[in-house]
Formats: C-alpha cells, structure tokens, sequence
C-alpha cells in the first residue's frame, strides 16, 4: 500500500513536472517566432542532435549565415531554447549589455566550475565586477613586458636541438641513444662514458635533424604554452617540454574530459557523472591540479609574509612579479584582497583560459602562412629586417608593435579558423535587436564567432585566407563587431594582449628558423590542405595539423643558449 502511494505521488510531481516544462516550451516557443526557426525533427524535439562538434557542424553554421543572414531560433528538445546570432549588428546589443544584467548559462560554463571554481571566467554580476577590477593590473602592459622573455624561452625550448652536458667535462657532447623502452624514453650515453637518463621529447631541430620533417603542431605547441603559463602564473620552471610533469598531463587530462562530457548527454547530471570512470578520471586530475595551486599559494603567501613591506617584496632580487604575485598583493578600494580560495580559482583559469585558446591560434596562423607561401615570406621578412645586427635571437617588448605584416597574418587567422567558436549569455530582462525582435530573459544568446567571422554580408571570400583585410587602409567602415575572436563588450577577454604578444613572438621565431609547408596526416594520408576542422573547448584538426619543416639556421640555433 505505501508503495502505491508512493507511487501515486511521485506519478503526480512527474505530472506537474511535465505540464511545466510543456507551458514553458510553448511560451518560448510563441516569444521567439519573431526569429527564423530552421527545419526541427519535431515540435518537441527540436534541433535535438542537429548540432555537431565536427567539420559538418560547422559547413552547417555558414549555410545557417547563408540563409538566415543575422540570427535563427534554435531548441534542444523542451529543455533549452537558444537564440543563434552571426551578424555584428545583432551581436553587439548582447555583447555591450551591462555584465549587471548578464549571467553565464550552466549548459556551457557548469561543467568548468569544479576545476575552476568562482572565478572570472564564471562568476555573474556584482561578484563579477568587483573581481574584474582587481585582476585588471594583472595584465596592464608594464606587467606583461616581463613574460616577453618567457614565450622567447619556451620558443626556444620548442624548436632548438636538446643539449646536453658531459658531466665530467662539463661540455657539449654527442650522445648515442642505447635504448628506447618508451618512444619518449631514452638512456644516453656520452663519448666518454657518461650516461645520462631522462625522459627526452624530441624538439623541432632535433627531428629535422633526424629526417623527420613531417610534423604534427598541437601537441608540440600546446606544451609550449603551458610551459609559458607556468612561468608566466607561478615562476615554474615545469621542463615540460622536455619531460612528463604531472601537473601539466593533469591539464590535459581535465581539458579532454570537459569535452567528453558535454558531449554525452547523460554525463551532465553531476550524480550520474561522479559514479562513471571518466568522473574519476576527473576527480584524480582535479586533486593533481588542486595540490600543486594550493602549495605554489602557500608558499608565496609566507614569502610575501615575511617581507616587511610590499616594497620590499618588490625589490626582492632576481625575480620579477609574477601572476600569483600580483593578485595576491591585489587590493580594492577598502583594502580588501583575495581570499587564498579565490587565488586558487584564479590562477586555475589563468592556465585553463590561456593555454588552449593561444595554442589553437599559434597552430592555425602556422598552418595558414604554410599554405601560404608568399605571406610567409612577407612576415620572415619583416621578422629578419627586425633582428638585423643584433647578436641576440630574442623578440623584445618593443619588437612587437614593429610587425605590423604578421599581426594582420595572426588577425586573419583569427578570424579564419578563431579558437572560440561561440560564446553563450544569458540575460535577466528582454533584449531588443534590430528589426523590432526580442530575445526573452532566459533564453541561451548563442553568439556564433565563426558564423560572424564567414558571414558573406560582413566580409567578402569569407572562406579565403587574406591578411591585407587588416591593413589599416582597409578597415575603415568595417562593422565594429565583425571580428570577435576575444569577444567583446565588459565580458570580454581579459587576457588577449598577453594571447597576441605570445602569438607575434611564436609566429616571428618560428619563421625566422623554419621554412612551413603543408604536412601530410600520416594516418590519413591527407595534406593538411583537406584538413577537417574540428570544433571542441577550442579549435582543433581531427588527427591533428601537420606541417613540414625545413630548418634554416640550424647552425644558429645549435648556439642558443637554453635557460
Ligand atoms: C588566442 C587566445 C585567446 C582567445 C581566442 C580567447 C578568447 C576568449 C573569449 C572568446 C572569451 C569570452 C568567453 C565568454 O564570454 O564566455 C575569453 C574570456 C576570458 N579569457 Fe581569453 N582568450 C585567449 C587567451 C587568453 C589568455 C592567454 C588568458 C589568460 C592568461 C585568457 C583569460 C581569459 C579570462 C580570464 C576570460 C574571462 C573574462 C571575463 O569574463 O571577465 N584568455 N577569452
């Protein structure tokens, strides 16, 4: 009998459940028929499974651009209703809204928060604000002109031919490689018989050298940003590039199952997720990462703690402000700081927002000059009329605004293939658009960054690779927000002079040393000229994006001194 009720009584709040979410679709439904609605599977169904992380996902938005020109409604089933705007006039009302009146949707952002907690990259309203303005000096230029010689030296480490010394003559020796019981695995053993163990991975110079031309950019590329990140946030020399570090292998591991999770539908529910292998996968990760922030925090609390004052701790020697640093000293207008939970947050979101994003744009501005000839040579050019009658092999802060060419190369492939692909908001009151249309408070704002950056209405050959639309001389009239790749508005990317400062080093290192064509998937047996897309937290290639080096100098970079 009590299970009848019970029974009964939950058949009654399913009932109640389902009459709810049915009004709410219908409601929806009747707001947002002043908006274009693309074909659905079914009045309740939707355009559920209609949108893909994959190349056909995104030859669906430009025919979506095509026909629809500015915006389309969209629903996932009775669950969620999005709007989907790709034109700079309809963008710009819901980008420059207030941050007051903007809240981030769980759908996209939930699944971030137990890495990152509340941070910036999450946090909604007033929170927001107050934070905003306590990480701004973080990325004021002043600051940003000591990591200048960071992204040199994780270049470096990238491309230059591994060194190592003879322990007992403390020179430079050849080393013959006696086993390799992993692929990264190789005991070395010098002329004079002095060995050396670690776990090498081979960089640039070393496979050219070795015939291996054919190269494969994320993995190398995106080591070499967090390898920057860790230098740039903790003063951490990590020697990823070089060897396994677990906290960096953590990283990955966590970027790789967020995507897996929003893609199964089911591993959105938090108390099915935490039970599968993948949320303990996560867990162990996530503790990984937690551990290495909290002790970094800690230790540079009791630094600061006994320095006297902050001068002192400025002054103290060698080192130069980092990351953690700054927004530890941080203090708004009351004098109140961070807590060392928000620190955490913080410098969580710094490597989790930094490393991927600025890794996708190094990789496809590479491939695009590699396809490219002519504009490659443009930007070696530039790069080489910079660093005539300099010893050095270093780009300086200075450097930077003196490349004018490869900026434009680094802009139009961030339009091109732009690491985020969309941004999604939601609003706590009615949003007027042109053309009398009103997205509901509630409902997703899907702002499609590639539909805006391919929209044929805003740009001419949208499809085409052409840096010269950058030229100053020919921006003018151009929509204010017809190029978002760091969004835009209050909310938008707080760290994108740090992303573009990294890229012009990269990019101008890269071609100073290397001559990029297209590369051949090995698996595939593709060239990178058929490369499929493939849109995930960011911008990738499926099986990869592969280019073929060919070293110029290598005798000058055999001279490099690493760190
Ligand atoms: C090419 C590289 C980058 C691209 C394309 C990029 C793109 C973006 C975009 C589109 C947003 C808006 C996200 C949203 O509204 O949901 C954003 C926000 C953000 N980005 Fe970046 N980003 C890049 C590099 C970086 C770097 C290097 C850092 C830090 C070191 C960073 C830190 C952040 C943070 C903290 C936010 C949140 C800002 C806020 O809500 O106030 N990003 N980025």
């Amino acid at each position: 009998q009590l299970l009848s009720v019970a029974g009964t009584g939950l058949g009654a709040v399913a009932a109640v459940w389902t009459v709810r979410l049915l009004g709410r679709h219908a409601w929806y439904t009747y707001r947002l028929s002043c908006f274009s609605k693309p074909h659905a599977t079914s009045w309740l169904l939707g355009h559920l499974g209609q949108m893909q992380s994959t190349e056909e996902g995104l030859l669906q938005v430009d025919d979506l651009v095509r026909m629809y020109t500015h915006s389309c409604s969209w629903f996932i089933g009775p669950f969620y209703h999005l709007v989907r705007l790709f034109h700079p006039d309809y963008v710009k009302p819901l980008l420059m809204a207030p941050a007051s009146i903007t809240v981030k949707d769980e759908l996209i952002y939930g699944h971030l928060r137990p890495w990152l907690g509340q941070s910036l990259l999450l946090l909604n309203g007033e929170e927001w604000s107050h934070r905003r303005r306590l990480l701004t000096p973080a990325f004021h230029f002043d600051i940003l002109k000591n990591y200048i010689a960071k992204f040199n030296s994780a270049t470096n480490t990238m491309h230059v031919r591994h060194r190592a010394l003879c322990m007992c003559e403390q020179r430079d020796v050849n080393m013959l490689i006696l086993c390799c019981t992993q692929p990264l695995l190789s005991v070395r053993v010098t002329a004079c018989g002095c060995w050396i163990c670690s776990v090498f991975q081979d960089k640039w110079c070393d496979l050219a050298a070795k015939g291996t031309t054919n190269i494969e950019m994320f993995d190398h590329v995106t080591l070499m940003t967090l390898d920057s990140l860790l230098k740039c946030a903790f003063s951490y020399n990590s020697n990823c590039q070089r060897s396994t570090s677990e906290y960096v292998s953590a990283i990955v591991e966590l970027s790789e199952l967020i995507i897996d999770r929003r893609q199964k539908i089911l591993h959105h529910w938090d108390c099915i997720y935490w039970r599968t292998q993948q949320g303990k996968r996560f867990r162990k990760a996530l503790s990984i990462v937690q551990r290495f922030t909290r002790k970094v925090v800690q230790k540079r609390r009791a630094l600061i703690s006994h320095q006297k004052t902050e001068t002192d701790f400025t002054k103290a020697p060698q080192r130069k402000k980092d990351f953690v640093d700054i927004i530890l000293l941080s203090k708004d207008e009351e004098g109140r700081g961070l807590t060392d939970e928000e620190i955490h947050a913080e410098a969580n979101t710094f490597m989790f927002a930094g490393h991927d994003t600025t890794g996708s744009a190094i990789c496809w501005t590479l491939y695009n000059l590699a396809r490219h000839e002519p504009f490659q040579e443009q930007c070696r050019e530039e790069a080489r009329d910079l660093m005539q009658g300099r010893d050095g092999h270093e780009l300086e802060w200075e450097d930077l605004s003196n490349l004018p060419f490869t900026t434009m190369c680094i802009r139009e492939s961030l339009r091109l293939h732009a690491p985020v692909q969309a941004v999604t908001r939601k609003y706590t009151k009615d949003m007027t658009l042109p053309g009398e249309r009103t997205v509901p408070k509630g409902v997703i704002s899907l702002v499609s960054i590639y539909g805006t950056h391919h929209n044929p209405a805003v740009w001419t050959d949208p499809h085409e690779f052409q840096p010269l639309r950058f030229d100053p001389a020919n921006t003018e009239g151009r929509a204010s927000h017809a190029f978002i790749p760091f969004s835009s508005g209050p909310r938008n990317c707080i760290g994108q002079k740090f992303a573009l400062a990294q890229l012009r080093v990269v990019v101008a290192l890269t071609l100073l040393r290397f001559r990029l064509t297209p590369g051949v998937n090995p698996e595939l047996g593709t060239s990178s000229g058929g490369v499929r897309r493939l849109p995930q937290l960011v911008l990738r290639a499926e099986g990869g994006l592969w280019v073929q080096l060919e070293p110029l100098t290598l005798h000058s970079l055999e001279e490099l001194q690493e760190e």
